[in-house]
């Protein structure tokens, strides 16, 4: 039998560091074209899974293929950029310089004059790394990242410490790179970036993987939605035991209706009340990361 090569294939990765395990037979795979991001809590795993697929951690048990290579093959084939929270950039050289030198490391590399224009540090070529603002770094390792012209990008956290233009900035150079076809995971602990730029959000707890999905997907796991309605002389007693209503609560002169089926719900309120100026709205990502990722006390 013989599986499709996948861009990353990992299974039963385990990671302890004493009496923590970090990793805990983690079972991920990724096929080429896809834009995944990794979203958990802290200390979910997100980092050492990301160390562990690099080869830059050895796994206590469990594999990692990457193309079909073992991680240190697929790297040095130049099939993989990467870039990591912290990571050495020499503060003497400029950029030029230094996107010159990681480009060195590779037999076959983008131009570098074309990878600096990708990744938005063309104007800072003679600036000493030293010098730069922490979201003009960021953009310098990017350009690392992409030198190699890889197939797969991984990224932890990229955007940490970004503000809101910088990080949208960074986004645009990375939509330029994910048309172009290319398989991206990215670490995050912003859920709004999760569900912006990745078509699959994969959310980890306490080393494993807990849901799967399109952020549409993980976003229906915690029953979604909630009604918001004015009902004259409705009792919330009355209203919780409605079909398809979890919970009722009054908000002002309006009543708040947390449903398991909010259709159900919607029916059973209008033939049973006189509800009327009815809101119903889906939680956000951020409600589904809490309730799936709440209960974790590292
Ligand atoms: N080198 C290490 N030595 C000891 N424990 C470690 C080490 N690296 C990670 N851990 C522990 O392993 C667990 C997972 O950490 P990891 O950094 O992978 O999580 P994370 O999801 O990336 O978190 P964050 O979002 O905070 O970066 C944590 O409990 C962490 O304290």
């Amino acid at each position: 039998m013989t599986t499709k090569t996948g861009a990353v294939r990992l299974t039963g990765l385990t990671k302890r560091f004493g009496a923590v395990t970090a990793v805990d037979g983690l079972d991920l795979s990724i096929e080429p074209g896809e834009v995944v991001a990794l979203l958990g809590p802290n200390g979910a795993g997100k980092s050492t899974t990301i160390d562990l697929l690099l080869g830059l951690l050895r796994p206590d048990a469990g594999t990692v293929s990457l193309y079909d290579l073992a991680p240190d093959r697929a790297i040095a084939a130049g099939r993989v950029g990467a870039m990591l929270q912290s990571g050495g950039l020499l503060p003497d050289l400029n950029v030029a310089e230094i996107v010159t030198l990681a480009a060195s490391l590779y037999k076959a590399h983008r131009p570098v004059p074309e990878v600096m224009a990708r990744a938005g540090v063309g104007d800072l070529a003679k600036r000493r790394v030293g010098t730069l603002s922490g979201g003009q770094r960021q953009r310098v390792r990017f350009a690392l990242a992409l030198v190699a012209d890889p197939d797969l990008i991984v990224l932890d956290e990229p955007t940490t410490g970004l503000d809101v233009e910088a990080r949208r900035a960074f986004w645009t150079a990375m939509h330029a790179e994910t048309a172009r076809g290319r398989t991206v995971l990215f670490a995050t602990h912003y859920l709004d970036e999760a569900d912006a730029y990745a078509d699959r959000v994969v959310l980890m707890r306490a080393g494993t993987v807990i849901a799967d999905g399109t952020p549409a997907h993980i976003k229906s796991l915690v029953a979604g939605r909630t009604i918001r309605a004015t009902i004259p002389g409705a009792h919330l007693s009355e209203l919780a035991g409605l079909p398809g209503v979890d919970r009722a609560e009054a908000r002002g002169n309006t009543v708040l209706l947390t449903c398991t089926d909010s259709d159900a719900a919607l029916r059973a309120l209008l033939r049973r009340t006189a509800a009327r100026d009815i809101e119903v709205s889906a939680h956000g990502l951020e409600d589904a990361f809490l309730a799936l990722t709440s209960g974790e006390t590292r």
